[in-house]
This record gives C-alpha cells, structure tokens and sequence, in this order.
C-alpha cells in the first residue's frame, strides 16, 4: 500500500517511523511518504491560508496549493492498480472512523490524506478531489481538534496494522475490540497473584471451550456496561 500525507506540519509523521509500521516500511509492505503542503506555494512566504469570504473568524486554507499537490500525487497512483487513490480528508464534518471504515481503507492500493489546519480548507478542493478519486471526508469523534494531523496518525496506525504482514501474528487482530463488534475481553498475565489480587481461576484451568465461553460473557457484559449502543439486537 502507498500512502501519501499533506500536511504543513510533516515532522509529525516522523513517529510513524517507528513500531511496527515502521518496520512494515522496511519491509516494503508499506510506502509512506509525508509532504509539505507549502512545497506547493509559489510566494515568498509560502502562505497556505487566507481570510474567509462572507467574514468570521479564522483564516481558511487557499484552494491552489492542495490543486497541485493532489494533481501530483493523485497522478503517481502506483502503476501496479487500475485504482484511483481514495484521498481521505480529516474533518469534524465528516463520516465516523470505525474499525470497519479502517477495515474498508486497509484494502486500498492509494491513500492521500489532506491535512487541514486553521478553520478548514476552502470547499472546492473537496470538489476537484472528486475529479481525481475518492474522496473521504473523516472524523474520528465528536470533538474538535486543530487540525487533521493527529486524526491521520490515528487512521494510517489502524489502518495500516491491518494490512497483511505489518503484524506478525495475525490472530491477535481477530480477538480485539470492536473486531467482531464488541469490546476485547480482559487480559491477565503472570504472576497468578498480585498485590492480593487474583487471575480468574477459570484462566487457569486449561479447559478451552470453558474459557472462550468465559471470554464471550465478558465482552457481552462490558459491551452493555460501557458502549450499550454496540450491542446487537439479540444481545441487549
Ligand atoms: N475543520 C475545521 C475546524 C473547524 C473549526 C475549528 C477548528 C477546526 C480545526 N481543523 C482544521 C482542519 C481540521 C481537520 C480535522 C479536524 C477534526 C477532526 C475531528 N474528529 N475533530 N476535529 C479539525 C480541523
């Protein structure tokens, strides 16, 4: 998978570097590259923003620059897919990430993700984006950040860990939160006792089916004690 990253602040990407995803692009599994959107102005100050038209507070991200930065990613498509990129915007606009929509993403050949900062980027670079392939606006909860940075961080890490060989047992992706619809059970290692305080005897009594149906009523009750609205019908 390539992934392509806009943002007037790259060196925040540099964490992605690291851990597993870092490896995974040692390893060839993944091509992420990370620019400047200013390497797209042409003034001496390299200005990405300007006031809003109608008034209000802020400045707003000036159309030509993202114009020809996605033109020339969206134009370097690895030539391995008939794909046209899926160039995701971060927005407090936008559809709700969820493990699906990372499910969804992690199958893509092309990622753009156009990071906005100030109060936004002007409407019609949404537009054109449409003109060069799918186009995704995202958000990842209901609450406002200052840009769209960190919710790329977040999308790119559960995206990519679901790509085929970024992690190494890929058991462990199918027991987790939110996987089969419902929070992960609780996880206990050694030692058996700590601070007075025991591992559920049931973890330690080697019978499988008693624990995987231990393990199921776990995730139920925490799934009704926590997030109810996950629940399936049959289940509530
Ligand atoms: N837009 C906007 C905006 C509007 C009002 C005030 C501040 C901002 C900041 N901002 C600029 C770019 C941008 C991108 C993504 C988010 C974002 C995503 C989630 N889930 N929350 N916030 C915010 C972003």
């Amino acid at each position: 998978m390539r992934i392509d990253v806009l943002s007037i602040f790259p060196s925040y990407f540099d964490g992605l570097t690291l851990s597993l995803l870092g490896k995974a692009q040692s390893a060839g599994i993944l091509d992420l590259r990370v620019r400047d959107l200013r390497d797209w102005t042409s003034d001496r100050h390299r200005t990405v923003d300007d006031t809003p038209y109608g008034g209000g507070a802020g400045m707003v991200m000036k159309p030509e620059p993202w114009g020809l930065a996605l033109d020339e990613l969206a134009s370097s498509t690895p030539s391995s897919t008939e794909q046209r990129p899926t160039i995701i915007f971060p927005s407090p606009a936008g559809e709700v990430f969820t493990q699906a929509t990372a499910r969804d993403l992690s199958t893509r050949e092309h990622l753009v993700f156009g990071c906005g900062r100030y109060e936004g980027i002007d409407e019609r670079v949404f537009e054109y984006a449409a003109s060069l392939g799918e186009v995704r606006l995202i958000s990842l909860g209901d609450y406002v950040l200052n840009g769209g940075e960190v919710a790329t961080m977040a999308m790119i890490e559960a995206i990519g860990r679901l790509i085929p060989g970024v992690v190494g047992n890929p058991e462990s992706l199918v027991e987790e939160s939110h996987e089969d619809g419902l929070l992960e059970y609780p996880s206990y290692t050694k030692p058996s006792v700590w601070r007075e305080r025991s591992v559920p005897d049931v973890l330690l009594s080697g019978n499988h089916a008693l624990i995987a149906s231990w393990r199921r009523d776990q995730q139920l009750e925490r799934t009704r004690r926590r997030r109810p609205d996950l629940l399936p019908d049959d289940e509530s």
